[in-house]
């Protein structure tokens, strides 16, 4: 695979915090990156180092370059939380005049209908919500045809609508063989979409990989089902942690190895119904790194 984001022993401090702490990560070509870790965790100045906006130390190469080199600004879209726009431009002004920075950008009028921004176009940007201000600075990052973006919480702000459409757009971007990182608190939508996920605990990253690799380390799964046999029968089951009976009827059991629970069912299946197994979100195994780091 070919690698086109490399850092190693990233570091950054605001003053005497240490922010980023020997960030080593890579980002490989037509990936989309889901970033997550808890506020104030570092994300936002991770992506500002990979932009070169910050004097971080440690090293990094983007795009077979340095950060903010003339290559990377040409090849690199960005969406960052308070970006600034100009007030008293409309949105079409606005686009136009993004898109004159780039060599070879989008066609606006394309653009517009892409991101659903056309109804909207001739509307100054001082008069927009912060939902429509959000779908303007996606549609600025998308305008230079970049071959990788970074996309900081995207999606705050927008309605359900335009989270759909920016989905698709992100999907459009995996098609076309973009890279594309994202940071987000909205796991679900990270979990659907990203390739691998990057965990930033406290300006150390301490996970990336795919979702499955996570879900293994942390490894329970979640198995229900419907009975009329007693809870003890499933209690003492091979991996099951711990058991719990929902209402007269179902049964819920926490295993650490689902197949070997699943195994361990066979005999019973003739009395129980209505099975689902489900593997840890990434919601749950996040709050449990969380607990982890401050127990620890
Ligand atoms: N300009 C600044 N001056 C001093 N400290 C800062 C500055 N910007 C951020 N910080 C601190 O750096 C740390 C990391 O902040 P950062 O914004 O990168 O976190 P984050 O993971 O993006 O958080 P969030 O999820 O809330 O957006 C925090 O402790 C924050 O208070």
């Amino acid at each position: 695979m070919n690698k086109i984001v490399t850092t190693r022993q990233l570091k950054f401090s605001y003053g005497k915090k240490e922010v980023l702490k020997n960030v080593n990560l890579t980002i490989n070509s037509g990936e989309i990156i889901g970033l997550t870790g808890e506020n104030g965790a570092g994300k936002t100045t991770l992506l500002n180092a990979l932009l070169g906006l910050l004097p971080s130390n440690g090293q990094v190469e983007i795009l077979g370059g340095k950060p903010g080199g003339k290559k990377a600004r040409q090849k690199i879209g960005s969406m960052l939380q308070g970006d600034m726009v100009l007030d008293n431009v409309t949105v079409i002004e606005m686009l136009n005049e993004a898109a004159s920075q780039y060599d070879e950008p989008l066609d606006v009028e394309e653009l517009l209908q892409k991101v659903d921004l056309k109804k909207h176009e001739n509307k100054l940007l001082k008069n927009l919500s912060g939902g429509l201000m959000r779908r303007v600075t996606f549609a600025v990052a998308l305008v230079g045809n970049p071959d990788l973006l970074f996309l900081d919480e995207p999606t705050v702000g927008m309605d359900a609508q335009a989270r759909k459409v920016f989905w698709q757009r992100i999907e459009d971007l995996r098609d076309a063989g973009k890279t594309v990182m994202i940071t987000s608190h909205y796991l679900e939508e990270i979990q659907q979409t990203a390739d691998r996920l990057l965990i930033l605990q406290n300006g150390v990253l301490t996970f990336q990989g795919t979702l499955q690799e996570l879900q293994n380390k942390y490894k329970k799964t979640v198995i229900r089902f419907k009975t009329k046999l007693a809870l003890k029968k499933f209690q003492k089951m091979a991996a099951v942690i711990s058991s719990a009976q929902t209402d007269a009827e179902w049964i819920c059991l926490n295993s650490e190895d689902g197949d070997e629970t699943l195994k361990a069912l066979v005999p019973f299946l003739g009395e129980i119904s209505n099975i689902s197994v489900q593997r840890e979100s990434l919601e749950n195994i996040f709050l449990k790194m969380t607990n982890e780091e401050e127990l620890a």
